[in-house]
């Protein structure tokens, strides 16, 4: 039997639209073994009352993927699935579920994927890079892909940094949501982003936490997606007040995520009653970063 424990993660987080993501306290398990014959697929926890049981699963069809280049047959097959990140949050569920299927089906093979090889195959599932290069390398990551040559860099985060997630009850398509960016940006714009991408990553690193206010800004991704959050500039002006230092959408949303080094428990409840006086109702969760990114749990 194989276990793999994977991450949630949130993207972005502000100005780094596709480039910049970190791992979160929060996990998945998938775990696969062999049966005689078939595919029997378990799920527990999130989404287990709307995830497919069959070769439609996202964890599946990451496995398969991983079956084919590598010429291992598995025979039968059963996964069961213990879910702890919400679906369709913003919370890289579905970064999850390729690199869990991925690595538990390149382990089960018995072919050893390299990290850059197990990066260009979830990529190429998952469409961006910046959920699942944190989903298995953990940290914050910094990830480029330029006609198809990747490279990333891991940074280690800052003790006392600590994500508050406020999640809303309803779920934003990540697909669909980035179908609704406009496909240019000015000059302007671009400018504005990278100072800020930039300022954040050596913010982060450092653990200077003052500016982390004005490098979570964005003007990519954020303008278009803050209008399908009810309650989103109350929420992000609640976090601030209540001591957060950096607020942005997480991923594609509707999860709104704030940076804070203390009064964690006050931000989460301002921001949650925030969405309740807004007319959503949300859970807050308060995450420490990971720093390891996807493991395996046991091999028996
Ligand atoms: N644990 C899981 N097992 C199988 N499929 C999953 C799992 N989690 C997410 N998915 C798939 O990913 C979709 C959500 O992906 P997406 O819209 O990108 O949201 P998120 O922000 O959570 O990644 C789900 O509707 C489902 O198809
Ligand atoms: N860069 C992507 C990140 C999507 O993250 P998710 O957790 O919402 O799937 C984007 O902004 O579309």
């Amino acid at each position: 039997m194989i276990r793999v424990q994977v991450p949630a993660t949130t993207a972005n987080l502000g100005p780094g639209f596709d480039c910049l993501g970190m791992a979160l306290e929060l996990y998945n398990v998938v775990e696969f073994s062999k049966i005689h014959h078939g595919l029997v697929i378990e799920i527990e926890g999130e989404g287990s009352g709307e995830l497919p049981r069959d070769q439609k699963n996202l964890v599946y069809r990451a496995a398969r993927r991983v079956f084919e280049k590598t010429g291992y047959d598995p025979g039968g097959l059963r996964i069961k699935l213990s879910n702890n990140i919400p679906l369709g949050r913003g919370l890289g569920s579905s970064a999850s579920a390729v690199v869990g299927g991925i690595i538990a089906a390149g382990m089960m093979s018995g072919a050893s994927l390299s990290r850059r090889e197990i990066l260009g195959l979830a990529c190429s599932m998952e469409g961006h890079p910046d959920n699942v290069a944190p989903a298995i390398l953990g940290g914050l990551v910094i990830y480029t892909s330029v006609d198809g040559e990747i490279n990333w860099l891991k940074i280690d985060l800052p003790a006392g940094l600590k994500v508050v997630a406020a999640v809303p009850d309803f779920p934003v398509n990540t697909r669909e949501a980035r179908e609704n960016l406009p496909h240019m940006v000015t000059l302007r714009d671009a400018v504005f982003n990278i100072s800020r991408a930039a300022l954040l990553v050596a913010a982060l690193q450092k653990g200077d936490f003052n500016l982390l206010g004005t490098a979570m800004d964005d003007r990519i991704h954020q303008p278009y997606r803050s209008g399908l959050i009810p309650g989103y500039k109350k929420v992000v002006s609640a976090a601030r007040l209540a001591g957060a230092r950096g607020v942005a959408v997480s991923g594609a949303g509707p999860t709104i995520i704030a940076m804070a080094d203390g009064n964690y428990k006050l931000i989460a409840e301002v921001m949650k009653e925030t969405f309740r006086e807004s007319g959503v109702s949300a859970r807050s969760i308060i995450l420490d970063p990971n720093p390891v990114g996807a493991r395996a749990l046991e091999v028996i």
